[in-house]
């Protein structure tokens, strides 16, 4: 902080009839930060023309971006105003891009995913809302949105609509290269009073793209009668670290379906997918996320 800015919390010492001349101050800085914030915008129509359509939205580039802004971070300025304040540039830059539409499903229809799709994706970006997961994922794989906010797989949501499901679904479109995880929220952990708290996974029709610090989804189909512990040996001993893993068993199938989230950006050429014994069909890729900057809430 500056020996200026330190004097200026003291209110005692900065004489009342300062304020105009502190006022020209904040009306020159924020001529500069408009005029970056303008030099920035057009370097991002540079960079949608190097990308050639291949889609705007690079939730992994936004989150090395944000870890980098608040690991240099010092001064007065709270921790969570830079996530916010670049939260809305990158909605402005995706914007700028695409006209981005976005189906939430919030099944209890109580504004809750609403909330966590809006703190992440921007105040003004376009949004529908939809009670279920599958109306969402078909807003995205048959193209009238680009992005879609579900809740976590496996939670429950309170209207029993959900269930534990809705990832086997997905899926049958993620088989097809047009639906891919690329998010998880919230990705700054920290709820502050306010703040959305439900945890949310984003899909979108353009792959994840790596973090540098990232999770990443596999989905496994096996024998259904196996079990979940030898299910993580064999995970293990192909080389991955399987975090967390939800299994679905369909009635009538001979067949159980695992969703397991593994550490590290997994790609479909990784070696180690050919190693994981058992399996009934090859792994599938469902997509990654950049692991969560977590910090406490009063930061
Ligand atoms: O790097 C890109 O691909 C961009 O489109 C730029 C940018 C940004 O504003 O920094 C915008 C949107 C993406 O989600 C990630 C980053």
């Amino acid at each position: 902080m500056s020996s200026f800015a330190e004097a200026a919390h003291d209110a005692d010492i900065v004489p009342v009839d300062r304020l105009p001349a502190l006022r020209e101050q904040l009306d020159v800085l924020d001529d500069r930060i408009l005029d970056l914030l303008a030099q920035r915008a057009r370097i991002v129509e540079d960079v949608a023309a190097a990308k050639r359509g291949s889609g705007s939205i690079r939730p992994g580039r936004e989150a090395a971006i944000l870890r980098r802004l608040l690991a240099k971070h010092t001064g007065p300025l709270p921790r969570g105003a830079i996530i916010r304040i670049w939260r809305e540039i990158f909605a402005s830059s995706i914007a700028q891009q695409q006209s981005l539409q976005v189906a939430v499903c919030d099944p209890a229809m109580d504004g809750r995913f609403l909330a966590a799709a809006r703190e992440h994706l921007g105040a003004l970006t376009p949004m529908r809302v939809y009670r279920s997961p599958a109306q969402a994922i078909g807003e995205v794989a048959d193209g009238r949105a680009s992005v879609a906010i579900l809740p976590m797989p496996g939670e429950g949501t309170g209207d029993g609509s959900v269930g534990p499901g809705w990832w086997p679904g997905l899926l049958q479109h993620n088989a097809k290269g047009r639906i891919h995880v690329v998010a998880r929220l919230p990705f700054w952990s920290s709820r502050p009073e306010g703040a959305a708290s439900v945890q949310a996974l984003v899909i979108s029709n353009t792959p994840a793209d790596p973090s540098g610090e990232d999770m990443s989804l596999i989905a496994l189909e096996v024998p259904a009668q196996v079990s979940l512990g030898s299910l993580s040996n064999a995970i293990n001993a192909a080389g991955f670290k399987p975090l967390t893993m939800l299994v679905h068993r369909p009635a009538g199938v001979p067949a159980a379906f695992l969703l397991v989230e593994v550490d590290g950006f997994v790609t479909a050429d990784d070696p180690r997918l050919g190693l994981i014994a058992g399996l009934q069909a090859p792994p599938m890729i469902v997509g990654a996320y950049a692991v969560a900057i977590a910090e406490e809430p009063s930061l």
